[in-house]
């Protein structure tokens, strides 16, 4: 599979580059970020899909990055992260998930901590991303966002998870999900960000790639509704549960798959 060729532009900023990659069956956006101003270009990716690995592997060899953090949002109920798989095939990689969502990875994140790169051995150079706490569609959600303080590469952009979709959010009807929480979360640490903060969702099922806070503050049909009528829409969704439910998040909670017998990346064919 490959990436859609209209997602995938290089971050402006030169810096920073930017690809954002789609897995069909889930609707799934998987991130790659890397900082390539250092010759060792590290890099993350953030929501990887189990299905998608190789791909996403080949993308971060062809280019020329060093894998650091495989981070997810959430405990995804729709499909398996490719956290474990990743952390398999490439040693060193560490995954990534909040404290809060009760799940076992190598770095439990909360609200305020920042992900760095790292260069020169040890030494921490600059934040890659902040993390901010947006319970509601699960209690372990979180939103990354880049680019928020001086020195951080720009413009900024925040990884929203399924708490904020384009034109929509995260149902809030499993996995302690709550619409108050929810409503709470993206009013308090998603549209307090400025307007022009690109929104990059875990999911998009309706053909968009990305938004605004500022678009979304004004044109999301149940965000921008006061909290009352917003508990009723996320309460009359009547969505049938995820397909995969019962198996993506007992794996999920150990983020993924873990094939310690799986060979290492540089075994990967294209
Ligand atoms: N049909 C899909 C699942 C679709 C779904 O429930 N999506 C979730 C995000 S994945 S936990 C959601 O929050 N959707 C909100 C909405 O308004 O659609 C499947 O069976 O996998
Ligand atoms: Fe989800």
């Amino acid at each position: 599979m490959t990436a859609r060729p209209y997602t995938t532009p290089s971050h402006p900023s030169g810096k920073l580059l930017f690809r954002q990659l789609f897995e069909k069956d889930s609707s799934t956006y998987t991130y790659l970020l890397a900082d390539v101003s250092h010759s060792d270009k590290p890099a993350v990716l953030i929501d990887p899909v189990d299905k998608t690995m190789e791909r996403d592997l080949s993308l971060v060899k062809e280019l020329g990055l060093k894998l650091i953090y495989a981070m997810n949002t959430h405990v995804h109920a729709d499909h398996v992260t490719g956290t474990g798989l990743i952390k398999s095939k490439v040693p060193g990689v560490k995954s990534v998930i909040s404290e809060a969502s009760k799940s076992k990875a190598d770095l439990l994140i909360e609200d305020g901590d920042k992900l760095y790169r790292i260069c020169f051995g040890e030494k921490l150079v600059s934040a890659f991303a902040v993390v901010r706490s947006t319970p509601g569609h699960t209690l372990g959600c979180v939103t990354y966002v880049t680019g928020d303080g001086p020195n951080q590469p720009q413009p900024r952009m925040a990884f929203t998870g399924d708490a904020l979709l384009i034109r929509g959010c995260g149902r809030t009807d499993f996995q302690g999900g709550s619409s108050n929480q929810l409503y709470k979360s993206v009013h308090s640490q998603i549209f307090t960000l400025p307007k022009d903060t690109l929104i990059y969702p875990a999911h998009d099922y309706k053909g968009f790639t990305v938004s605004t806070v500022g678009e979304e503050m004004l044109y999301n049909p149940r965000l921008t509704r006061d909290e009352e009528t917003f508990r009723n829409i996320m309460e009359n969704l009547n969505l049938p549960y995820p397909k995969m439910i019962d198996v993506a998040v007992p794996a999920n909670m150990v983020c993924g798959l873990q094939d310690l017998s799986a060979k290492p990346v540089e075994a990967i064919s294209n």
